[in-house]
């Protein structure tokens, strides 16, 4: 009997994962298991994985993550669903823990209503006018030998990126292997955190090391198999305890995290001048809620819990995506010394020796192509549908997750060839100009767009190109080292040395 039983279970497993879609009436895809889905074949490099599936299943195939999420990977389809009925996908699928305050629907990454529709507007049209205001620069760069003075953002990356020079030349000297991440991180943080708190910190200050170790663990952990499992059943996150430490660690990440936050908006509210033009997200909101109060308005979708879970969301999509693909940008140059040295080139001939502007980015086409397809941070973070779709001919129901995949289109051989290969001629014409390409789309398209393209394009430029202009790269050993990635929700290179060699 017992037997009878068992045998009878797996043929229905078997039924259930060979059928469930079809019965759904969604696309094919890797057959899920009862109640884990896919969830146990997800805990991998994705973008390979998702890859497999695509040649297998089709351009648009089901993933069950538990609950079944569509994924979209061809260009044509992404621009007639999300760009062109793009209404239909602006929802978003929580995160679980990483949502945090967010999750209550306030925030701007993980919430799908009216708070996130104006919130979205506000923070779009505010990053937009801060990188033209003032702000305090407050380390002495060896370059410009001053200690406070305003700049505007642009100028402030500029600053940042001459003083990593100055310190990777000293750290390094006379070939002592170095390691880019701290410097990247401490420059990149700095621009961030200025746009939403209006201070910068000095080189050593150990704030920066603190939050970026509590967002990886947060981030780190979004894959981890028990944390996908607390929107099924949300009593995992109270039973942490007993569930081991994923869940304690991403929870007291969290709270660690939001503390910091909670400090650095009192700072701004203790010395904000409501005379003076806002420097930061931060002061711009405060004053948005003061105008509507003085004015007797209602405050709408304004209050301090939505500016506290948007400065959260702001650091941890805007953190460590920009530090990512410059550490996977330097990591391409030390395997690739002829690119290296073709950029560094191009910086002679164009720039010289004087100091690298936006404005300069029109003339360094080599410089700005490649890295970003090629570095593809990872799969997407999933929406839903608001409303029934039909994709490529299948009904998906309201409320179906929904993955707009670039980052598959970007590796498709039928685009580009040999896709795994570094090359950032395949992005310029014979005239050694780059072509704007339709399909490449690192910031993703539709509603839910990346709304810090600018300032992580302003700084990817910036920092990139004064680093080669005044250093070269190269490996530790004859042999360059291989790629090894660590793979959670993000995709980071590890931990690599380089050795710099001065230009100047
Ligand atoms: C190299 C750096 C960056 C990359 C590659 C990147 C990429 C992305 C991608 C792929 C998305 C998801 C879009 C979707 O759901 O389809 C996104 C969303 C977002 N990004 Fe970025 N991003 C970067 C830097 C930044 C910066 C600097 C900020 C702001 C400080 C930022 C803020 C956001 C926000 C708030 C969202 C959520 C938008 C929404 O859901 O409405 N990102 N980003």
């Amino acid at each position: 009997m017992l037997l009878l039983i068992i045998c009878a279970s797996i043929a229905a497993i078997f039924v259930y994962a060979l059928l469930i879609n079809k019965m759904k009436g969604l696309p094919p895809g890797p057959p899920p298991l009862p109640f884990f889905g896919n969830l146990l074949q997800t805990d991998q490099d994705m973008v390979k994985v998702l890859a497999g599936w695509k040649r297998r299943y089709g351009k648009v195939f089901t993933v069950w993550m538990p609950e079944p999420t569509v994924f979209i990977a061809d260009h044509e389809l992404l621009q007639e669903h999300i760009v062109r009925n793009g209404d239909k996908y602006g929802d978003r699928v929580a995160i679980p823990l990483l949502a945090g305050e967010g999750g209550e629907g306030l925030g701007l990454l993980f919430n799908s209503n009216a708070i996130w529709r104006e919130q979205r507007r506000f923070a779009l049209h505010t990053l937009r006018n801060i990188g033209f205001s003032s702000v305090a620069y407050q380390v002495g760069c060896p370059m410009f030998r001053r200690d406070v003075v305003n700049v505007a953002t642009k100028e402030l990356t500029i600053r940042y990126a001459h003083e990593i020079v100055a310190r990777w030349k000293s750290e390094g000297a006379n070939g002592k292997p170095i390691d880019l991440s701290y410097g990247i991180m401490v420059g990149v943080s700095n621009i961030v955190w200025q746009q939403l708190f209006g201070r910068t910190l000095p080189f050593d200050d150990p704030l920066f090391a603190q939050v970026r170790a509590h967002t990886r663990v947060m981030i780190d952990m979004v894959m981890d198999p028990l944390i996908t499992f607390i929107p099924l059943i949300p009593q995992i996150r109270h039973l942490s305890r007993f569930f081991g430490s994923s869940v304690e660690r991403s929870i007291a990440a969290s709270k660690a995290f939001n503390e910091l936050v909670k400090k650095e908006l009192e700072i701004v509210k203790s010395n904000v001048n409501v005379d003076e033009e806002p420097t930061c997200y931060s002061e711009a909101f405060l004053e948005e809620m003061r105008k509507r109060s003085n004015a007797g308005e209602d405050l709408g979708t304004f209050s301090e819990k939505q500016l506290f879970a948007a400065c959260g969301d702001l650091w941890i999509a805007g953190f460590e995506t920009t530090v990512t693909t410059l550490r996977y940008a330097f990591h391409f140059m030390i395997n690739n010394r002829g690119v290296q040295e073709k950029c560094q080139r191009e910086i002679d001939e164009r720039i010289g020796k004087r100091v690298i502007q936006m404005a300069d980015q029109k003339d360094l086409h080599y410089c700005n192509a490649e890295s970003l397809r090629f570095s593809s941070i990872n799969m997407n973070t999933p929406r839903q549908v608001s409303e029934d779709v039909t994709i490529a001919g299948y009904e998906i129901p309201a409320g179906t997750g929904i993955s707009p995949e670039f980052s598959l289109v970007h590796i498709d051989p039928e685009l580009y060839e040999r896709p795994d290969f570094f090359c950032p001629e395949r992005h310029l014409n014979d005239q050694g100009e780059l072509v704007k390409d339709p399909h490449f789309t690192p910031f993703s398209i539709g509603k839910r767009n990346c709304i810090g393209e600018g300032l992580a394009r302003m700084q990817l430029f910036l920092f990139f190109t004064t680093f080669i202009q005044h250093l070269s790269f190269s490996s530790v050993s004859k042999i360059p080292p291989e790629l090894k990635e660590i793979i959670t929700l993000l995709r980071y290179p590890d931990k690599y040395e380089v050795v710099v060699e001065s230009r100047d």
